[in-house]
């Protein structure tokens, strides 16, 4: 655990000393869960957006994008189940005054089980060596199916009670499982209450005739109300999808992880309106391509897995998550959800207009059912910016820390350097940079020794450096070095845009998908 923190804490530490993210207001000591990102981080941010885009929109040709308002008719949120239903259930301790989401000390506690057993796994794969299969070891040792089986059942009866509003079962099932506040180790607690995540605001100057709205919480209704504008004006055929990103607002009662749960974050989602009944089959597709999208980005398949919701959401009746291994263990990064025809037909109801799709193909009208995708931009700027930073042991007892990204997303491409800071060699170096920097986010740096600066941009997670010294001027070559391996080689100025163009070309990443 302590190595965990650590990580993290490395993690936070490293994003804001190379400007990736600050925390909003920080001259004002901040605002809780809400950051900002720096000159490294909205590249990084972009490229990330860009990546989704082209996977979504640019690569499929039944998928549009869309940019739709923050602001919305109150009503929508009536219709979405969002005043009714978008609640979480908290809970105070009474001696450390610290609020917690129920559900989620049960679900630690439940992970604390499931690192038991992880325990249990890699005792015995040390144990047994190549003979060992996990599968029938999960299946046969007692003490894990105990575990297992533990989990299982508080996992099952916390979803139950929250889909019956139980909230006095939730606080039963604390108290029965003795969860003490992870602060101050005090059991002494409320009640659960539920607690509406919206931010409202108001629209109109004059205070009488001012319109409560709500900042949205989620970008997917911004699709579903302009589902026939699109459809009509685009002339979609189903199946076919809307994809958008956009900033949304949630007020977490718990938010202390980071950019991973934040009151204003951005998402990245996709609605994708299919025939009734052919729902299973587009899930299916839908989750596997999405798990080929993180893939392509070489983060290492071990760091990703899929968990299927049992407790499903008023809209689903299917629900998985995409989950990866974020520093504080496997965590929520994708949703994907089968959300049947509930949106449409609740937008409906609520605004009297039909939302319907004359399918010529069957010869009928209908409300067409809803695959969604949907991920959080920031946590998945998490995943990568955390995946990539390492620490690594060099042959002269050194260490050196790199920020691995993958190319593709890097902020800055290339670093240029001239070796020294006189006969000429500035100019040349200025002059690669003036002929790169129309095809890539390119840096000048000059300061420092040579060795000070690939640690810097190292660190900066800059794929390639690309040092001009007294052979340059003779013969117009250059040495390039690589990142991850720390390799050099000698290339002519002449050749650079093709060798960093091989890198990071979105193209050759994206068809890893393939
Ligand atoms: N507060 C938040 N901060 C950052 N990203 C978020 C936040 N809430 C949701 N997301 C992202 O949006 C995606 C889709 O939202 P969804 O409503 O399905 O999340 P959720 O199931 O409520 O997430 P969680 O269970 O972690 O609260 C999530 O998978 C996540 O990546």
């Amino acid at each position: 655990m302590a190595k965990q923190e650590d990580d993290f804490k490395r993690v936070i530490s490293h994003a804001k000393e190379y400007g990736y993210v600050f925390q909003s207001s920080e001259i004002y000591d901040g605002l809780s869960a809400v950051y900002d990102y720096g000159q490294n981080g909205a590249e990084l941010k972009k490229n990330i957006r860009e990546y989704w885009w082209k996977a979504m929109v640019q690569l499929n040709d039944n998928i549009v994008g869309l940019d739709a308002a923050i602001f919305m008719h109150p009503l929508t949120w009536k219709a979405s189940g969002h005043i009714d239903a978008f609640n979480d259930p908290l809970i105070d301790n009474k001696d450390s005054k610290k609020r917690y989401r129920a559900d989620v000390l049960v679900e630690d506690y439940v992970a604390k089980i499931d690192a038991k057993i992880e325990k249990e796994v890699s005792k015995a794969e040390k144990r047994f060596g190549d003979t060992f299969n996990k599968e029938t070891f999960l299946a046969t040792n007692q003490r894990v199916v105990d575990y297992l089986q533990q989990g299982k059942t508080i996992l099952s009866r916390l979803g139950k009670s929250l889909q019956k509003e139980d909230l006095a079962d939730v606080k039963a099932l604390i108290e029965e499982l003795d969860i003490a506040c992870p602060m101050s180790g005090s059991k002494n607690w409320t009640d659960v209450k539920q607690f509406n995540l919206m931010f409202g605001t108001k629209l109109g100057a004059n205070a009488e005739s001012a319109m409560d709205l709500f900042l949205r919480p989620e970008t997917a209704q911004g699709i579903f109300v302009n589902f026939l504008n699109v459809q009509k004006s685009g002339r979609m055929k189903i199946p076919f999808g809307i994809a958008q990103t956009g900033k949304a607002f949630r007020n977490e009662i718990v938010a202390r992880q980071f950019i991973f749960r934040m009151r204003e974050f951005e998402q990245m989602e996709m609605q994708f309106f299919i025939q009734p009944g052919s729902q299973k089959e587009w899930y299916e597709v839908w989750k596997e391509k999405r798990m080929k999208w993180h893939l392509s980005l070489g983060l290492g398949q071990e760091n990703y897995r899929f968990h299927d919701h049992e407790k499903l959401a008023h809209y689903a009746d299917a629900a998985a998550d995409i989950e990866f291994r974020f520093p504080f263990g496997f965590k929520e990064l994708e949703g994907i959800h089968s959300r049947t025809d509930f949106d449409l037909s609740s937008h409906e109801k609520f605004s009297g207009k039909k939302l319907q799709y004359f399918d010529h193909e069957v010869n009928k009208n209908y409300v067409p059912y809803v695959l969604e995708t949907s991920i959080g931009l920031d946590r998945m700027f998490l995943a990568v910016f955390s995946n990539s930073l390492v620490e690594e042991e060099l042959e002269n007892n050194t260490t050196r820390t790199v920020l691995k990204l993958p190319a593709v997303l890097a902020p800055i491409k290339a670093a240029i350097l001239p070796l020294l800071k006189k006969d000429g060699l500035q100019e040349v170096a200025q002059s690669i940079v003036d002929e790169l920097k129309y095809d890539f986010n390119v840096a000048y740096d000059e300061k420092d020794a040579v060795g000070r600066r690939y640690r810097r941009q190292d660190a900066n997670g800059t794929p390639f450096c690309i040092t001009v010294d007294h052979q340059t001027l003779e013969d117009q070559t250059v040495t390039i070095r690589h990142r991850d391996s720390m390799e050099q080689e000698r290339v002519a100025i002449s050749a650079l845009n093709g060798i960093i163009h091989n890198a990071v070309d979105m193209k050759t990443w994206l068809k890893k998908m393939e």
